[in-house]
């Protein structure tokens, strides 16, 4: 826990943040309405025995009573999928309709990408990419155990991303779920902090802000762009969103979150942030019992 201690200055009830992330995690699923209804999925998991409680903010995100959430029924038919309850949140964010172009530039292995099809009932294109062959393989696995037949893949570099292979120019709503430093995954993953080294730190968001740019530019003017990560430094979060202020045609917009976070910070370590960061969503582990994230949602301007 002692690279945790930076954020003693930027976080309220730091004890209490400390404790929560030494908490192991529930059991969440989210379910996938592809393939069933949330009433359906309930009534299976009633028939098979298992409990369940669901979310404040979202009824498609469950908590299972039971240590292997993989093995059910409902799991098997793709009625549920292996989700941490705070991954559910930038897809509701980014808030897809049907029929649109949706781009998720760092897919695998799809929990994301395969919500975003849910929410927009399976119509429309949704580009599942990464750069990372072998986890391509996971979201290949995913999209057809979930039934998500609007998804398409592509492997390649989000940085250098080429449109020319689409009969479009932009996308209305890109996704940059971006590889981070994990440190908000500490509940479900022990050892998450076991390398941690702030120059990990710095050479990760040197690929965020070369991912970030990349998203700006293939969306539409007028489009959204949502910006995510699973980890509390900073210079991974608003440090990237200010470098696309200052670099590319986009803002800020404020958005509805129905958990319980806090504002982005506007200073760290002698760097001020525009204002606007503060309509961005830390999400900590003793806020909603969850695991840690950070949200930020962009406009693309002229
Ligand atoms: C946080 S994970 C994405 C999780 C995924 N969105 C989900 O919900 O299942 C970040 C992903 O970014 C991929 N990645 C890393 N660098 C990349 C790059 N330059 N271009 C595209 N993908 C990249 C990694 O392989 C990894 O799968």
């Amino acid at each position: 826990m002692e690279p945790l201690e930076r954020y003693r200055s930027i976080v309220d009830d730091f004890d209490a943040f400390l404790a929560a992330c030494e908490r192991p995690l529930g059991n969440a699923v989210r379910v996938n309405t592809i393939k069933a209804s949330v009433e359906r999925t309930l009534e299976a998991l009633a028939e098979e025995g298992v409990g369940y409680e669901q979310a404040d903010w979202n009824p498609r995100v469950l908590d299972l009573e039971t240590d292997s959430p993989g093995s059910t029924w409902t799991s098997f038919h793709g009625f549920t999928h292996g989700q941490e309850e705070v991954s559910a949140v930038p897809p509701v964010v980014l808030d897809p309709e049907p029929g649109e172009r949706v781009w998720d530039c760092c897919a695998a292995p799809g929990g994301k990408a395969t919500q975003i099809a849910a929410l927009m009932d399976d119509r429309g294109t949704v580009v599942a990419n990464d750069n990372n062959l072998g986890r391509i393989s996971a979201l290949r696995f995913n999209a057809e155990r979930l039934g998500a037949t609007s998804l398409a893949v592509t492997n390649a570099d989000a940085r250098n991303y080429s449109l020319e292979r689409f009969d479009f120019d932009a996308f209305d709503r890109t996704l940059v779920d971006a590889p981070c430093s994990c440190e908000g995954t500490i509940r479900k993953n022990p050892d998450a902090l076991d390398n941690w080294s702030e120059g990990h730190i710095s050479s990760v968001a040197g690929i965020q802000k070369g991912i970030i740019r990349r998203a700006i530019q293939a969306t539409r003017e007028g489009g959204t762009v949502v910006y995510s990560t699973c980890t509390f430094a900073p210079e991974e979060n608003e440090a990237v969103v200010q470098h696309a202020l200052e670099e590319e045609d986009c803002r800020v917009v404020d958005f509805d979150l129905g958990l319980e976070h806090s504002p982005g910070v506007t200073e760290w370590d002698g760097e001020t942030f525009d204002s606007s960061l503060e309509q961005a969503a830390r999400i900590y582990p003793h806020q909603n019992d969850t695991g840690g994230f950070f949200v930020a949602k962009l406009e693309v301007t002229a």
